[in-house]
């Protein structure tokens, strides 16, 4: 049962792993760290460098991360641990479809607890730097595979490793950082060294073909143009008194040494902004909570968001501490270069347009690098000065900052878990009657998994429709709605573990053609297991929805960016007829097409759903 629990993510169509155990997995993991600690020092264990396949298949464009050593299949790439950020409720991004919407991935189908904290659940998405947004994707002969909240790999379902990563209501710290991170991928083949790595989705324009030429291909080596080695650093808890994760040196650093680099994406403050049509975006300052990542200059609509390994870990110093690293464009120096102008990663061509066209420019990439101010030896923390705006922000924000009622005693669903964790017994959900007795938090709601496709099994004697819907080989991982637990019951096939009866409630204002919208009648279950059942924040109730939760972007110096960026000199001068603008960019430069943003089961079963309405 626990082991099933774990797996119950991978897909059918994951044919490899669904062939391992997660201890087969975690066996796996091990040996691949002993193997991994053997690597020669020459050896880069990942690196970025500019894309084959992006090139080769007309797939996006810039750069990827490469293996510098051999990867197992089953191997947990732990190092590349991301922060997700989660956006909600963003119904704008749909409509102007800015870059950022294609380094975006939906959370129905991966992490739906995070969709069904917002009204409209198709409207969220989540944003992870490193391989969720470098590497290209394809629904054949991909390597890697998202790792869904550590569920794969024998890791905790629950993404938080330390409990005082997440700061209390209390804090002004509440909300201002994401409190989910872990986001990680699994080799599901072994990958040579040299080879890049390819995650699985389900876009099918790019056949993955190209990615057996691309292995055929040399490895890059240090000297290669565009060649980033991602060994100097790791993230961890953050130095910085409650500021949540940062990023550490993993190695010592000289003075003037580029630590990391990392690939911007475009974005236009207004993509971060409420449209005032969801309840997510109501606080004082009306913005989702990826502002706080990313950089920025207030004279400016035009935003970056670092979306390479590791850079949106990097916190500012805390009092008194002075930054030891500073970011600057990359820069290849004066070599010629013979990468294509697809594989291209700083596009300096930007740094002439307004601010307005390089925030639609999908798929022209620059870089930036952080660079060591002074030596910096293993285990330091990186801090780089978010600036004065951001510090002044930050401290009107500490002064002004009023702890919201309850604060003292909220746990979000997260933290809950891990408490129950400790105690005895964690694997029983509470029925209605006992809830009346010992009621969960009033932020928490039961919420259950649903199949739309259920049988009906029977119509019991006051007309409720039952439905039966567990099985083990299709887990309706789609759709997750509120429900209450009728009863609970030995399982006939083995007494030790519990079987649950639960009805599926409706969510607030839910729409009818959503595919997961229950059919006509009292929707109950039968035979639920306790893997299908979650006790989660109800919607706008976790600290992300915050009113009054910290939101300002990280402040560059003013001569970072250049004068067409700055909104003062856009007012003051007539367009300039030479600069280029956003239609010059053609879409071949498109990073990639995740187009609907369903999986395929789920546009089949929307479109039924339309369909079976539009009949009645
Ligand atoms: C780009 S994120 C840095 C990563 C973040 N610490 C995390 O765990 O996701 C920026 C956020 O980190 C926190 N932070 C960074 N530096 C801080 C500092 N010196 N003091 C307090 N909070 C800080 C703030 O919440 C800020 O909005």
């Amino acid at each position: 049962m626990y082991f099933f629990w774990l797996l119950r993510s991978i897909r059918p169509e994951d044919a490899c792993l669904h062939d391992m155990t997660p201890r087969t997995i975690l066996i796996l993991n091990l040996l691949t760290a002993t193997a991994a600690a053997s690597a020669t020092d020459d050896d880069c264990e990942l690196y970025l460098a500019p894309s084959h396949l992006k090139d080769a298949a007309s797939h996006g464009f810039g750069l990827g991360i490469f293996a510098g050593r051999p990867i197992h299949a089953g191997e947990l790439l732990v190092k590349l641990n991301e922060v997700l950020i989660p956006l909600y409720d963003s119904s704008t991004l749909d409509a102007t479809h800015p870059p950022l919407r294609e380094y975006l991935w939906p959370t129905l189908g991966t992490l739906p607890e995070l969709a069904v904290h917002t009204n409209d659940r198709l409207k969220s998405f989540w944003f992870g730097g490193g391989i969720s947004s470098m590497a290209p994707c394809t629904s054949v002969n991909f390597n890697v595979q998202n790792n869904a909240a550590g569920e794969l790999a024998g890791q905790p379902r629950w993404n938080l490793k330390e409990d005082e990563v997440v700061p209390s209501r209390e804090d002004p710290r509440a909300g201002s950082y994401s409190y989910r991170h872990n986001v990680t991928y699994i080799a599901v083949r072994d990958v040579a060294r040299g080879e890049e790595l390819v995650v699985d989705c389900f876009d099918d324009n790019f056949d993955g073909l190209s990615l057996i030429d691309a292995k055929r291909r040399n490895a890059y080596t240090r000297d290669d143009d565009g060649y980033m080695c991602l060994d100097n650093v790791r993230s961890g808890e953050s130095q910085v008194p409650g500021a949540g994760r940062g990023l550490l040196a993993a190695r010592s650093v000289s003075k003037g040494e580029i630590i990391v680099s990392s690939p911007v994406v475009p974005i236009h403050r207004r993509d971060l902004q409420g449209d005032g049509a969801g309840k997510t975006l109501s606080g004082i300052n009306n913005y989702q909570l990826m502002l706080n990542f990313v950089f920025g200059h207030e004279d400016s609509d035009l935003l970056l968001l670092p979306y390479g390994p590791f850079v949106n870990f990097i916190n500012h110093p805390a009092t008194g501490k002075k930054p030891n690293a500073m970011i600057k464009w990359h820069s290849a120096g004066d070599r010629e270069t013979d990468v294509s102008r697809r594989m291209q990663f700083h596009h300096e061509e930007l740094f002439q347009q307004y601010a307005k066209a390089v925030a639609v420019t999908h798929g022209k990439g620059l870089v930036i690098d952080v660079l060591a101010l002074e030596p910096i030896e293993e285990g330091d923390e990186i801090y780089i000065d978010y600036g004065e705006a951001w510090t002044k922000a930050w401290n009107d924000h500490v002064k002004r900052w009023q702890a919201p009622s309850g604060a003292s005693h909220y746990r979000t669903a997260d933290q809950w878990y891990n408490d129950k964790l400790l105690n005895a017994n964690p694997n029983i959900v509470r029925t209605v009657d006992e809830e009346k007795k010992d009621p969960y938090p009033e932020n928490l709601q039961t919420m259950c998994y649903y199949d739309s496709d259920a049988n009906v099994v029977s119509v019991d004697e006051e007309n409720h429709i039952i439905y039966t819907y567990w099985d083990d080989d299709s887990w309706p991982h789609e759709c997750l709605r509120p429900c209450k637990i009728l009863e609970r019951y030995p399982d006939p096939e083995d007494e030790t573990e519990m079987m649950y009866t639960a009805e599926m409630l409706h969510f607030e204002g839910e729409s009818e053609f959503w595919f997961c919208a229950i059919r006509e009648g009292r929707h109950i279950s039968r035979g639920v297991r306790y893997d299908g059942i979650l006790i989660l924040d109800k919607p706008y109730t976790h600290d992300v929805f915050l009113e009054q939760a910290f939101r300002h972007e990280i402040g560059v110096p003013r001569d970072f960016y250049p004068k067409t960026w700055l909104r003062s000199k856009v007012r003051s001068r007539k367009e300039d007829e030479s600069v280029v603008r956003s239609e010059d960019v053609g879409d071949e430069f498109r990073r990639k097409k995740i187009g609907e943003f369903l999986t395929k089961k789920q546009v089949m079963m929307q479109e039924n759903v339309k369909s079976s309405r539009a009949d009645l």
